[in-house]
């Protein structure tokens, strides 16, 4: 579960100020899996990374209970030096998962064959991409958090990805970023709506979308 409590995030600059969160006071249950949607620039990847605890709010706070991931799929803390398999086995120290245990689901599930034991410095951004997909579903967290994946892989990698996603929240809950309704459709159940500092909660993500796309509708 995630509780947003009278957060609050401005980003100011020389002429003027973003609002991202204004006073925001909002609770992701445990257990669903959370469209979040908003024009381009509402804040979404903002506010998904103070739910991370990579960026400060400027006032209030996230309340996290129970494991939140980091951004599924991201890879800027792998080690250039190391392999896909010792940077496996490095996250799974941290996490404290079983070492043995991930290596083998991510070596069957990024697909890299020998490129799994050579340096991550010397993979293609799709072989990246694999292995940071690979080792975030390894990991079990309570909330997974996604921020626009549509990219890893090609349409049977995607479709794999889709399924172990499906497969990992029937225990656990997400907060989901994509531009792509029909990805959220297919994997979300609840959505949210960040529109100018305020964030909107619907236990059906089709009411999410609806205001979202009434919201896109007047802009035009
Ligand atoms: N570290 C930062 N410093 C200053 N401004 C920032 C910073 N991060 C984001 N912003 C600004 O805050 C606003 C929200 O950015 P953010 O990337 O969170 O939005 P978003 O809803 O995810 O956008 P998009 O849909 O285009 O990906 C943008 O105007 C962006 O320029």
């Amino acid at each position: 579960m995630i509780v947003l409590q009278d957060l609050t995030k401005v980003f100011r600059f020389r002429y003027g100020k973003k609002v991202i969160a204004d006073h925001v006071n909002a609770v992701f249950p445990p257990r669903r899996a959370v469209a979040l949607l908003g024009r381009n620039g509402a804040g979404k990847t903002s506010l998904l990374k103070m739910i991370a605890g990579t960026m400060d709010p400027s006032s209030g706070r996230v309340i996290t209970k129970g494991g939140v991931s980091w951004p599924v799929g991201f890879a800027g803390s792998f080690h250039g030096d190391l392999t896909g398999a010792q940077n496996a086995r490095f996250v799974a120290r941290i996490y404290g998962v079983d070492t043995e245990e991930l290596v083998a689901f991510v070596e069957e599930f990024a697909e890299l064959g020998a490129h799994f034991n050579q340096p991550f410095r010397t993979y293609s951004a799709g072989m990246k991409s694999r292995l940071a997909f690979g080792v975030s579903m390894g990991v079990p967290f309570e909330t997974y958090l996604v921020d626009e994946v549509t990219s890893v892989g090609d349409t049977a990698f995607r479709e794999k990805s889709a399924i172990v996603f499906a497969e990992r929240m029937k225990t656990a809950g997400a907060i989901m970023v994509s531009h792509g309704v029909g990805q959220l459709r297919a994997l979300c159940d609840a959505g949210a709506v960040l529109e100018n500092g305020q964030l909107y909660y619907y236990d059906d993500v089709e009411d999410a979308i609806a205001h979202h796309q009434s919201n896109m509708a007047a802009q035009v």
